[in-house]
């Protein structure tokens, strides 16, 4: 399976420009590429202008729009995540479509964080995990704060995901943070990690970049810089069940000795 990581900047509040340039980075990515699946990061529509979201928030245009993209360029694409809005209340959320336009997983980003404020606008996701399928597995989201928990982590590899896509807008100075997690979700869960994260400033911070896909033996297979950037990478999930053979976690736990 070949997929492209778009990093990319995201304009301050303003869904229209992120649109335009979003819509251009997948045509690029499918003209120069040719992947089987694209993945954008977190909330490219708005930024963290959380402040204006009742003007900006997305109120489901974005989602036909998505489905329209991935039909049109034959791709699935796991679109970020999006701010929006749905009912009194704002979210956070991630959707996948695949390659014929179907809507295939939608998940609200449940952990909110505060340094961010996001817990003083946005309402955590009701669908709580989601899984969904890739070409040739089972595939699982997670946006940004909810690397830090690695028990979403592992309810999702429970659920039989061998892919998981993180969505993020992950400033400095947590880089070293950034990196390490998403290695040690990896290792842990014997589990590919597609992580992407922007890049530039907006108000309050200057988010690093490093978007990265490491096998389930914790290789770094790519990694990008502090810059806009198109990663691409060919990936082979059958190298989850040889990890997992290898090292046998998943049998060997015991979840009943240790109840959290
Ligand atoms: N957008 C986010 O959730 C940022 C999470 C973050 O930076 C962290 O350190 O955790």
């Amino acid at each position: 399976m070949r997929i492209s990581i778009i990093q990319m900047d995201v304009v301050f509040g303003d869904p229209e420009a992120n649109w335009l340039q979003v819509e251009e980075k997948i045509a690029q990515a499918v003209r120069e590429e040719q992947p089987d699946l694209v993945v954008l990061p977190e909330m490219w529509n708005t930024g963290y202008d959380l402040t204006r979201f009742e003007k900006i928030a997305d109120r489901g245009s974005l989602q036909k729009k998505l489905s329209l993209l991935a039909k049109q360029h034959g791709i699935t694409l796991v679109a970020g995540s999006i701010g929006e809005k749905e009912g009194d209340d704002f979210y956070n959320t991630s959707y996948v479509f695949s390659a014929d336009g179907q809507k295939i997983a939608r998940y609200g980003k449940v952990h909110l964080f505060r340094l961010m404020e996001e817990e003083k606008v946005l309402t955590p996701g009701k669908e709580g995990k989601v899984v969904f399928p890739v070409e040739d597995g089972v595939g699982g989201v997670m946006i940004c704060y909810d690397l830090r928990f690695p028990e979403l982590a592992r309810s999702l590899a429970i659920e039989g995901v061998q892919i998981l896509f993180v969505l993020a807008q992950w400033p400095h100075p947590r880089l070293n943070h950034w990196r390490i997690l998403n290695q040690a979700r990896a290792i842990e869960n014997q589990m590919m990690v597609v992580a992407v994260n922007r890049v530039g400033s907006d108000p309050n911070n200057t988010f690093c970049g490093h978007s990265m896909v490491v096998d389930p033996w914790g290789e770094i297979l790519t990694e990008g810089g502090e810059n806009e950037e198109m990663l691409t990478v060919d990936i082979d999930l059958s190298q989850v069940s040889r990890v997992r053979s290898q090292i046998p976690v998943f049998e060997d736990r015991m979840p009943e000795r240790y109840k959290i």
